[in-house]
C-alpha cells in the first residue's frame, strides 16, 4: 500500500525475527536499506554517512525486549536518532530581549520571506499577543514594499511604510526608532533576496545586522532547493549570525531529508516550517515529527488515529475475553470483526498493518469495500449453525448460500478456505491481546499522539 522507510526497515529485518540482539551481520540489509531510503529523501552523502555510523553503534549488540520486533526496535533506534540529529526539542523564537525585538529575515530570492514574515507576525499576535511592526527594506524589487504592505493590513498589523529611494540601512535605522517612539514589543524587518555570492548585498545585509543586532536572523530556505540549500545556508552563516533557518515550501513534494542535512551540517535549528500559502501555514519544527515523515511513518500514525477514532474498542475487548475464556472464534465473530473493519475502511488493510501480514499473504475476496459486503452477505446466509462450525457446509448449501448472498461459488470457497488463516490471526490475537498489538505498534510512534 505504501513503501515507507518504516515498513521497508521490518521487512528487511523480518528473517531475524527470534534472535535476542542485533548484529553487525543481521542488520547488514537493513543498513543498506536505511541508506538507501536516506538519499531518495535527498540527505546529503556525506551526512548519510556520519548517520549510519552513529546507528550502528546504537543498534550493534542492542537486546530486542520481548514485546517488539527487531523491525521495531530498530525503528525506535533510526527515529531516535534522527530527532537527536535534527535537534531535540521544539523551537520557539527567542524574544527576551529589550524592546523592540528585532528579527531580521533574510534569504535568496523567491525563498518566501515576505510571505513568511507576515505568518511570523500573525504566529507572535496569536501567540504572545505583542505590540508587532513591520518592515521592509526591499528596495530593489518594485512591488515588494507593496507586497508586504498589503499583507499586513489583511492580518491587521501595523506596516512602517519604506520607498524604493531609501537606502536600505537608512529604512532599517528609521524603523527602529519608529519602533522605540511608539513603545512596539516586536519588529520584524523584510530584506531583499540575495545570493550568497553577491558580495555587495551581503555586505549590505551585514550592516543592517551590525546595526539592528536582531535577536533573531532567520534565514529563509525553499526546501525545494535540494542539495543547493546547504551550500546557500553555510555561506549566509559565513557572512552573517545566523540564529535559525526557517523551511518553506515543505507542502510540496520536495523531500524531507533537507532538514537532516540542514541541522547536520550548518548546526543551526530549524525554528519554523512553511506547509503552504497561506498566512496561517506556519508550525514550528518538530524534530519528531519530521523524522516520522522521514521514516514514512506519518502514514502509520494517522491508521493509529483511525483505529482509535472508529473501532468500537468495547466489542473487541468483548472478542478479546471471550477467546481467553476458550471460545472459538467462529464467523459471527467474524461477522462482528467485518463491521468494524468496514469502518476502517478495507480488511487487508487492517490484517497487513495489525498482523505484519505474517500469516494471511492472499487477498480474501479483494481489499475493497466490497469484498467485505460480500463477506458479510456469505455469513448472513448461513445458518447458526454454519456460522459455528463453516466445516459442515456442503455442495448443495453452498449453493443455496451462493443465491441468497448474490455471490459466487468460488467466493464462499475462497472464503471458508481462508476461514482457517483468520482464525489463526485470531489465535494470535488471542495470544496477545490486540491491545498488546496496538501497544506495539504505538510504542514506536511518537509522543505527541
Ligand atoms: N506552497 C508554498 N508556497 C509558499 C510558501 N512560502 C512561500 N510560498 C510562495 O512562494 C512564492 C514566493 O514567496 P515570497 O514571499 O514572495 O518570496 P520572497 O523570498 O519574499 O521573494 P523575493 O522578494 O523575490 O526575494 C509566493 O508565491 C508564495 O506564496 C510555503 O510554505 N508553501
Amino acid at each position: 500500500m505504501f513503501s515507507s522507510l518504516a515498513e521497508r526497515l521490518s521487512k528487511s529485518l523480518r528473517n531475524i525475527i527470534n534472535k535476542g540482539r542485533l548484529t553487525e551481520d543481521n542488520i547488514k540489509d537493513t543498513i543498506r536499506e536505511v541508506r538507501k531510503a536516506l538519499l531518495e529523501a535527498d540527505v546529503t552523502l556525506s551526512v548519510v554517512k556520519k548517520f549510519i555510523i552513529n546507528v550502528k553503534k546504537k543498534a550493534i549488540g542492542h537486546e530486542i525486549n520481548k514485546s517488539f520486533t527487531p523491525g521495531q526496535e530498530f525503528i525506535k533506534i533510526v527515529r531516535n536518532e534522527l530527532i537527536l540529529s535534527m535537534g531535540d526539542q521544539d523551537n520557539d523564537l527567542n524574544l527576551s530581549t529589550q524592546p523592540p525585538a528585532i528579527i531580521l529575515i533574510i534569504g535568496l530570492q523567491g525563498a518566501g520571506k515576505t510571505t513568511t514574515v507576515a505568518k511570523i507576525a500573525k504566529w507572535i499576535q496569536n501567540k504572545y499577543k505583542k505590540k508587532i511592526l513591520i518592515t521592509s527594506t526591499d528596495v530593489y524589487r518594485a512591488a515588494a514594499i507593496k507586497q508586504l504592505e498589503i499583507l499586513s493590513s489583511q492580518i491587521n498589523i501595523n506596516f512602517y511604510l519604506s520607498n524604493i529611494n531609501q537606502k536600505p540601512i537608512n529604512i532599517t535605522k528609521e524603523a527602529i526608532q519608529h519602533a522605540k517612539l511608539k513603545f512596539y514589543d516586536i519588529l520584524l524587518i523584510d530584506t531583499a533576496g540575495r545570493l550568497h555570492i553577491d558580495e555587495k548585498m551581503m555586505n549590505e545585509i551585514q550592516e543592517i545586522q551590525n546595526f539592528s543586532n536582531p535577536i533573531e536572523t532567520l534565514l529563509v530556505v525553499d526546501s525545494m532547493m535540494g542539495q543547493d540549500a546547504i551550500n546557500m545556508a553555510t555561506n549566509f552563516n559565513k557572512y552573517l549570525s545566523i540564529s535559525g533557518i526557517i523551511l518553506t515550501k515543505t507542502d510540496s513534494d520536495s523531500r524531507s531529508g533537507i532538514a537532516l542535512s540542514m541541522r547536520y551540517i550548518t548546526g543551526k535549528s530549524i525554528k519554523f516550517i512553511g506547509t503552504g500559502e497561506k498566512i496561517t501555514n506556519l508550525e514550528i519544527f518538530h524534530p519528531e515529527r519530521m523524522a516520522d515523515k522521514i521514516l514514512g511513518m506519518n502514514k502509520v500514525i494517522s491508521i493509529i488515529k483511525d483505529i482509535e477514532e472508529k473501532i468500537n474498542k468495547s466489542d473487541i475487548q468483548n472478542l478479546t475475553k471471550k477467546l481467553k475464556q476458550g471460545h472459538d472464534f467462529n464467523l459471527n465473530d467474524f461477522l462482528m470483526q467485518i463491521k468494524e473493519m468496514k469502518k476502517m475502511g478495507g480488511l487487508n488493510y487492517f490484517i497487513d498493518k495489525f498482523s505484519n501480514n505474517e500469516i494471511l499473504s492472499n487477498n480474501l475476496l479483494g481489499n475493497d469495500q466490497n469484498a467485505l459486503n460480500k463477506i458479510e452477505a456469505i455469513i448472513y446466509s448461513m445458518t447458526p449453525k454454519e456460522r459455528n462450525n463453516p466445516s459442515i457446509i456442503k455442495g448443495s448449501r453452498k449453493r443455496r448460500i451462493s443465491l441468497g448472498s448474490g455471490t459466487q461459488i468460488q467466493d464462499i470457497n475462497k472464503l471458508l478456505k481462508n476461514f482457517d488463516n483468520i482464525k489463526k490471526i485470531m489465535k494470535k490475537i488471542k495470544n496477545n491481546g490486540i491491545s498488546k498489538i496496538m501497544r506495539n505498534i504505538k510504542n514506536i510512534l511518537p509522543k505527541h499522539l
